[in-house]
């Protein structure tokens, strides 16, 4: 398949060691890019246990029409746990600060997180901003207000 172009991201490099290990694509067709944890020392997360972790990384998407989600990792949060404080992490296109990982330590066991080890995953994706419309009623739809299990189980 012929490779389309890719958008391109302004990037601030805001801790000198990441230089060399700028995010990459894994593979062609690697959804994400890995964030790694800028730290000076391992960091133990005590089970239960939340810190936000730096990645000396700023990425400025400016297009509104894109956004930034942060994610785990399927090894480390599958294997260890470790996952997200905040589940996801959005990243709005216009924010300009360090990207920033909140690692929560989700397991019975501590776990300790390397200096720069691939920490989290950067995607990048689409976005539709809306106005909102204010109306009386709605248009009959099949499914109405029913959710939360309303079509059943089979
Ligand atoms: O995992 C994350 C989540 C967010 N952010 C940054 C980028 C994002 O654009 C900004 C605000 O995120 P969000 O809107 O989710 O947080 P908020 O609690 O609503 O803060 P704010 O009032 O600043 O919007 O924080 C991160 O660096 N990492
Ligand atoms: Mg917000």
């Amino acid at each position: 398949m012929t490779a389309r172009p890719r958008p391109s991201l302004q990037c601030k490099i805001l801790d000198e060691r990441l230089r060399d290990y700028l995010p990459t694509y894994a593979t062609e067709g690697s959804a994400g890019m890995d964030l790694r944890a800028m730290l000076d020392a391992p960091l133990t997360l005590a089970p239960g246990e939340c810190e936000l972790v730096r990645t000396g990384l700023a990425l400025h998407i400016q297009d509104p029409t894109l956004a930034g989600m942060i994610l785990p990792r399927s090894g480390l949060g599958h294997k260890h746990g470790i996952v997200l404080g905040n589940l996801v992490g959005l990243i709005d296109s216009d924010y300009q600060g360090e990207l920033m990982i909140s690692a929560w330590n989700r397991s019975q066991r501590a776990f300790s997180i390397e200096p720069f080890e691939r920490l989290a995953q950067y995607v990048l994706v689409p976005v539709v901003q809306a106005e909102l419309d204010v109306v009386e009623q709605f248009t009959d739809s099949a499914r109405g207000g029913g959710g939360f299990g309303s079509t059943g189980t089979a």
